[in-house]
């Protein structure tokens, strides 16, 4: 499995291998001895799997609040999508900074993305299904969001208008809200 470190510390990008031969493809998707070979032992306790029907679906930004915060392990297995990572970790060199990078069915890369971070992506492909491990469940009353558009966060989407739900129109400023991740809880 390779690892590459992204811009913003703790970020992994994953290239497991796939093996291809007449009949189609093999790949280890997820290896607890793998990701322990590179420096990352997490326990992993909820698989996700969301699908969305068009291109243009944005999901995010999103992130459950400490104590209930999540480490993510994304891949796609069906189409693409732009996945989008804010740093919400007061003190960190990369506090308020946003990274992206594509995942899909075609390039099998994954995204590590440890606690702290806010998450969302956009989908470039209709029919695109996206799966994630987190390292902590899933609690609603810790669930909490930031504005897509943010323009603090200064993310060039490659979209003006995607497909949101209510909850993601509605979703506050990172200015207006208690900083979610102050030093000592990440
Ligand atoms: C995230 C989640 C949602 N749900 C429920 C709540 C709701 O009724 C329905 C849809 O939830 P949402 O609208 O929050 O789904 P969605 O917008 O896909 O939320 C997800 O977005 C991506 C970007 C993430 O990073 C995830 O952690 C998660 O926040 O599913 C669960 O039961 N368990 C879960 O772990």
């Amino acid at each position: 499995m390779k690892a590459t470190p992204l811009e913003l510390p703790g970020l992994l990008l994953l290239d497991p291998v796939r093996h291809g031969d007449a009949r189609g493809f093999f790949s280890e998707v997820w290896s607890r001895r793998a990701l322990a070979a590179i420096g990352l032992e997490i326990d992993f306790v909820q698989d996700n799997h969301a699908h969305s029907a068009e291109a243009g679906v944005l999901r995010g930004l999103h992130f459950q609040r400490p104590p209930s915060a999540q480490g993510k392990l994304i891949r796609v297995a069906r189409g693409a999508i732009l996945d989008v990572v804010v740093d919400l970790r007061q003190g960190s060199p990369g506090y308020g900074k946003a990274a992206t990078v594509e995942l899909s069915a075609a390039n099998w890369r994954q995204l590590w993305v440890p606690r702290g971070f806010a998450h969302g992506y956009l989908t470039l492909e209709p029919d695109t299904e996206v799966l994630y491990k987190t390292d902590a469940y899933y609690d609603r009353a810790a669930d909490a969001g930031i504005l897509w558009n943010d323009p603090a966060l200064g993310i060039d989407w490659p979209v003006a208008a995607p497909i949101l739900s209510e909850k993601d129109r509605a979703a506050p400023r990172l200015a207006d809200i208690p900083p979610p991740f102050p030093p000592g809880s990440w």
